[in-house]
């Protein structure tokens, strides 16, 4: 049988709910097999970051070499980098092994506003992972950081997402989820020539913790399946919307997304059928 296998290099969430945990849960569930190489790991909960421990670059490179001069990856998707060693580090390796299909989702700042990228890591982010990115998933906090612009409305998302396609990036994807007074959502998708805009209901809850990770994830794993940007993307849109809808109620926090939610919808109306 052959497998479409992802990657994820980013932090640990020992909470489960963000981080790699999320990501790996998200490929399972998307029927692809995970890997990881961990940058950091921290301390964490519902209610916030307790503490970060960033591993060494070489760590890092490590468990990539281990993974690309063996296993390889049909998709590789990066999330908490910490610091500017890193980011160079995976950028290095991204480039020995050729990987083309690379999701980066620029993690800076966790819910409760801890820091999960240093301020001196912007830089070197934009200058040597962005250019080798197939696709890049902000948030709007992060668009602006990246962009150095303010936004406002969807006209402001549009231009940031021109102005992070001229860094290099091959398609930009400016989520939704920070957009205040919209009772929609819209995550607006950019390939340096069309717009595509995919709109959801604002579900209204707290328990929203790792909804940027499962979203790139589940994009990941639909890149390593050998899908289209556009088809990844709508996929990911009701992946995350279902793991948003059947949340799990854990936690005294923000709790985590149900990553069941989607096969389950899935299975149940072909039941009906
Ligand atoms: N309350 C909500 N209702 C419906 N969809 C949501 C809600 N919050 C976020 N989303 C969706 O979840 C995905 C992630 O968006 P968001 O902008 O929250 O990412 P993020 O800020 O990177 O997440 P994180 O908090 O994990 O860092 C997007 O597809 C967004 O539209
Ligand atoms: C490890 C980790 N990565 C990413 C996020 C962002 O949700 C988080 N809270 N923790």
């Amino acid at each position: 049988m052959s497998i479409s296998k992802a990657l994820t290099i980013a932090g640990s969430d020992s909470g489960g709910g963000a981080g790699i945990q999320a990501d790996l849960k998200t490929f399972q569930e998307l029927n692809v097999y995970g890997m990881s190489a961990i940058t950091a790991i921290t301390a964490q909960n519902t209610l916030g970051v307790h503490g970060v421990f960033p591993l060494t670059a070489d760590a890092v490179v490590q468990q990539i070499e281990a993974i690309g001069s063996d296993l390889g990856a049909d998709a590789i998707k990066t999330g908490m980098l910490f610091n500017s060693e890193i980011i160079e580090a995976v950028s290095e390796q991204i480039k020995k092994f050729n990987w083309s299909r690379v999701i980066v989702d620029p993690v800076m700042i966790a819910k409760g506003g801890a820091s999960l990228l240093q301020g001196e890591a912007v830089d070197a982010m934009k200058k040597h992972l962005l250019p080798l990115a197939l696709i890049v998933t902000p948030n709007i906090p992060e668009a602006e950081v990246l962009t150095g612009m303010k936004i406002h409305n969807l006209d402001d998302r549009r231009t940031a997402a021109e102005v992070l396609h001229s860094l290099g990036v091959k398609n930009v994807v400016i989520k939704g989820g920070h957009a205040e007074n919209e009772n929609h959502l819209v995550d607006l998708l950019y390939d340096g020539t069309e717009f595509s805009y995919f709109s959801s209901e604002r579900i209204e809850t707290k328990n929203t913790h790792g909804t940027g990770c499962t979203f790139a994830a589940a994009i990941t794993a639909e890149i390593a399946k050998g899908n289209t940007v556009y088809h990844s993307v709508e996929t990911a849109v009701s992946f995350i919307q279902e793991a948003i809808k059947e949340d799990l109620e854990l936690g005294q926090g923000h709790g985590p997304t149900n990553h069941w939610a989607y096969q389950q919808k899935k299975r149940r109306s072909l039941h009906v059928e």
